[in-house]
């Protein structure tokens, strides 16, 4: 298995995507036993777009996430990241419980090696973007949950900082940053690669392609509406989200999709956020990508303006997908 650093640095990170991923198969176990758990996946993630991921329980949202964490590799297939490492955010907020809530956010800042007086202001900074200011001196059992997965936000916004060509967002670079390229057999060594599979189907997105939109313009439930400034630092940034609100109550989870949007237009960052929840993924989203039952791959994807017809329709198909499986 090989990881290999883009060829591409040369380039103007605005003009390449965020996310790049190609022919991706993963394969978990040999044999018998083996699980197709992504099979010919191809998805890009433009800078500073949102896209939802939307797909039946198993069919891989998690694994492809995992890829593009760089917490496992592919069989087969190409990954590239032309972003600073991406900050991954889960349905548990997995704060350090001895830690109180500006502690936690400062951590991935400490461990990039940013002396103290700008982590800490970097730290109240993103507790006053997640709308706790005052709250930084909490330990996470003195936050509700809500305020629990914010803390967790702002930590995953502290962790994006670096940016691929060097430069930074207020974090000392550490070496270990970057966009790169994650690629799976034939020159990796990880499990028996499967031939690479080109079997994506996509019956192409409804109007406008979302990426493809200038920031702040187009119809769609949200458009980020960053300064230059900010958009450019951000445009280097990624943004892993897996089932980040699955947990929490209906009303937390409405004001915490408010805020996660608000948050979003204020910095620009891509976001990639997996969810079974349909209403979700067309509130939140620019576009929606939906995933076939196991073995994943993208059957469809649609640009989201928000709408309840959207949803409805999104619904229909995603029914489709889980029946044929079924009948399969
Ligand atoms: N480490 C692993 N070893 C073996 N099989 C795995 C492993 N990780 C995931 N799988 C299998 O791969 C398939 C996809 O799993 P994944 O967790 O990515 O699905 P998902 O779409 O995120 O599911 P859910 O929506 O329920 O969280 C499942 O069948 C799962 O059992």
């Amino acid at each position: 298995m090989t990881v290999t650093l883009t060829d591409e640095t040369d380039l103007d990170a605005h003009s390449r995507p965020a996310v790049s991923v190609s022919k991706v198969v993963k394969q978990f176990g040999h044999g018998q036993d083996a699980v197709v758990a992504l099979d010919g996946v191809d998805l890009t993630v433009t800078p500073g777009e949102f896209v939802c991921l939307l797909g039946a329980s198993g069919c891989g949202k998690t694994t492809l996430l995992n890829l593009l964490a760089r917490l496992d590799q592919p069989t087969s297939g190409t990954v590239t990241i032309n972003t600073s490492r991406p900050a991954v955010m889960f349905q548990e907020p997995a704060l350090m419980p001895w830690l109180t809530a500006r502690r936690n956010v400062e951590l991935p800042l400490r461990l990039a090696g940013m002396r103290a007086a700008p982590r800490r202001a970097r730290a109240s900074e993103l507790l006053e973007l997640v709308r706790l200011g005052g709250q930084g001196d909490k330990r996470p059992h003195e936050l509700s949950g809500g305020m629990r997965q914010r803390v967790a936000l702002a930590r995953a916004l502290a962790s994006t900082g670096h940016a691929p060509d060097g430069s930074t967002d207020g974090v000392v670079p550490t070496g270990s940053a970057g966009g790169g390229a994650t690629s799976g057999t034939p020159n990796g060594s990880g499990a028996p690669g499967r031939a690479q599979s080109t079997a994506v189907h996509r019956d192409g997105v409804r109007g406008r392609r979302a990426g493809a939109a200038p920031a702040g313009s187009g119809s769609g439930p949200a458009r980020p509406g960053h300064d230059a400034g900010a958009a450019e630092v951000a445009a280097h940034r990624l943004l892993l989200m897996d089932e980040p609100f699955g947990a929490l109550d209906a009303i937390t989870r409405d004001v915490l999709q408010a805020e996660l949007l608000r948050v979003w237009r204020a910095t620009g960052t891509s976001v990639l956020f997996v969810t079974h929840d349909v209403r979700e993924a067309v509130r939140l989203a620019q576009r929606v990508v939906l995933l076939s039952s196991r073995p994943g791959r993208v059957v469809q994807e649609w640009s989201s303006d928000g709408s309840e017809t959207l949803v409805e329709e999104i619904t229909d198909r995603l029914r489709e997908v889980i029946s044929s499986h079924a009948r399969a």
